[in-house]
């Protein structure tokens, strides 16, 4: 019974495909348009389908020739500013896209269905570590782009008796330890990425998007959650649907938040370059902080996390940037 991945080309996509590929699973389909992916990323034993999650006959096609179980939806769009900048595409490309996929899984009867959703859902919380319990008021359009796909996905659930695990993502960061994949989307934007870019001299410099925030250095707060951990709750996450288990929302965090200018330092005592760093006025659509309450993964799933090291995550992420630039200048 194989495993469909939407967006599996993406960077967290593709280190779901390793995850899967790593922990014996041998029928693996990816679905991906390659819009923001890369066809390399993606190891050869894994087959590749070329198109829009929306195509229902080419998602249809697919379910039934390899048999597909379970859903792992990765495919979005994913930067906040551009949601602000463009929200009806990102109402599209996330929430209409995800229902057309959605009704194509249900019709071709995928038992489990697992979700990649976002801290962004919590908007500006009025508590850190944010549990799931907090009601969500996301304030920007990805936010309520991925919450109306809960939404539809918890309603579908219900109605067509499939079940899923809705992950809500905090900060994504570093890359696959063993150098196979990482974040290589060209002009990304985030964090961790323009900052070690900037330390390799990719960049002439860093801008710090506002330090006028209510957090103790006046910089945002997030919470980096590493790449392969996250993958490994998704492999976990599936184990548990398989095995006949409820429909869950969880976070997907480390329960301890970095400011930005943190953040900087980190870069810059990793790898030992001093780069220009310009303050800059605040950026559309951020939180001032956004940490995950941490414990319900861990004890519903029994989730252990293995890189929870921002060190460590900057050593991945310098290590995965200095590969691309030198496979982008061949
Ligand atoms: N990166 C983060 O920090 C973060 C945090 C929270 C949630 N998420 C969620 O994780 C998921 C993956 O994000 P990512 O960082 O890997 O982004 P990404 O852009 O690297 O990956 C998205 C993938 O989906 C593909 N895609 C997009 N639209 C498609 C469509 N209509 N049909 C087929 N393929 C399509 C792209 O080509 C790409 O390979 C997204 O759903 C995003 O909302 C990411
Ligand atoms: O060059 C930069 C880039 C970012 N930032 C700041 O760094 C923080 C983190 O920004 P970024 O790395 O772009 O991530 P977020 O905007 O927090 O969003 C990410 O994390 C969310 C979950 O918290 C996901 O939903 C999104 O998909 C994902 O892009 C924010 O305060 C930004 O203002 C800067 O100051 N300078």
């Amino acid at each position: 019974m194989a495993v469909l991945v939407t967006g599996g080309a993406g960077y967290i996509g593709s280190h779901m495909v390793l995850a899967l590929i790593d922990a014996g699973h041998d029928d693996v389909v990816v679905i991906d348009d390659l819009s923001t992916g890369f066809e390399w990323a993606l190891p050869p034993e894994v087959t590749l389908v070329v198109g829009d999650i929306a195509d229902q006959d080419l998602v249809a096609k697919t379910i039934r020739e390899h048999k597909v179980e379970a859903l792992a939806h990765f495919a979005a769009r994913i930067v906040v500013p551009d949601s602000v900048a463009d929200p009806l595409h990102y109402y599209l490309a996330n929430t209409v896209k995800t229902r057309a996929l959605i009704e194509t899984a249900v019709k071709e009867g995928v038992r489990h269905v697992i979700f990649s959703s976002t801290a962004a859902v919590y908007g500006e919380p009025e508590v850190v570590p944010v549990p799931e319990t907090l009601t969500t008021n996301p304030i920007n359009p990805y936010g309520r782009s991925k919450l109306m796909s809960e939404w539809m996905i918890a309603d579908a659930a219900k109605a067509h008796g499939f079940s899923y695990v809705i992950l809500r993502y905090f900060n994504v960061a570093g890359a696959d330890p063993r150098g196979r994949t990482g974040q290589s989307t060209p002009n990304a934007t985030h964090l961790i990425k323009v900052a070690t870019q900037a330390a390799l001299g990719q960049r002439t410099h860093l801008e710090v998007y506002g330090t006028d925030y209510p957090t103790p250095d006046g910089s945002c707060l997030r919470d980096y959650i590493q790449v392969s951990d996250l993958a490994e709750a998704h492999l976990v996450a599936l184990n548990h649907l398989r095995k006949g288990g409820e429909s869950l929302t969880l976070n997907c965090g480390y329960g301890r938040g970095y400011s930005v200018l943190e953040v900087v330092d980190v870069v810059k005592r990793v790898s030992g370059k001093d780069f220009e760093v310009r303050i800059s006025p605040r950026r559309a659509g951020d939180p001032a902080q956004i940490i995950a309450g941490a414990d319900r993964i861990r004890n519903e799933l029994g989730w252990t996390p293995k890189h929870d090291d921002l060190d460590g995550i900057v050593r991945q992420a310098m290590a995965w940037e200095d590969a691309l630039g030198k496979r982008n200048r061949k």
